[in-house]
């Protein structure tokens, strides 16, 4: 079903600010920063090993990452699992009873294929479907 852990979504205030810890502490490169509309979103990507770390700064206030700080501040708030064949694997998500956020595919950073899974189905986690082709 799911590849591998194809990235992790961190929603944070500032997303330079933030970048800063990332390059200068850390040590990570990144990748590239974009805007992604429909999620309401300023993503930077920054690759590391097999996967990478997705920094979320909102782009409005009543956007899922705003909201997601508002109520719980600032840090992990999704992981995303590749998958080879989004469509068939929302089919089978909802076949084994797993409530969609999304049940056709929206467009994510870089162009890939999305859908989310909502937190009350997965034991808490708020799980991204990835496609990349
Ligand atoms: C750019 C793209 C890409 O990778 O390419 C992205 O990643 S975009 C990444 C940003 N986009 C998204 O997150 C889109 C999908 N997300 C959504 O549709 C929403 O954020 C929901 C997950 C449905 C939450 O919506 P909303 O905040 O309005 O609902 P709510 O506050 O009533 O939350 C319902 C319940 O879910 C919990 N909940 C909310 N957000 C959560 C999260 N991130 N992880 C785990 N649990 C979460 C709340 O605590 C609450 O539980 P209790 O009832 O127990 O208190
Ligand atoms: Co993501």
């Amino acid at each position: 079903m799911v590849k591998k852990v194809d990235h992790i979504g961190i929603a944070v205030k500032n997303l330079e600010e933030t970048l800063k810890f990332y390059k200068e502490v850390l040590g990570l490169e990144l990748n590239g920063i974009e805007i992604v509309e429909q999620q309401k979103v300023k993503v930077a990507f920054l690759p590391i090993g097999d996967t990478e770390i997705e920094l979320l700064e909102s782009t409005d206030k009543e956007g899922p990452i705003a909201k997601y700080i508002e109520k719980k501040g600032e840090g992990i708030q999704h992981i995303a699992y590749r998958v080879d064949d989004i469509e068939k694997a929302i089919e089978e998500m909802k076949s084994k009873g797993i409530r969609m956020i999304d049940e056709k595919p929206r467009y994510g950073a870089g162009g890939a294929k999305i859908a989310f899974l909502h937190p009350k189905s997965t034991y808490g986690v708020l799980i991204e479907l990835c496609q990349r082709d």
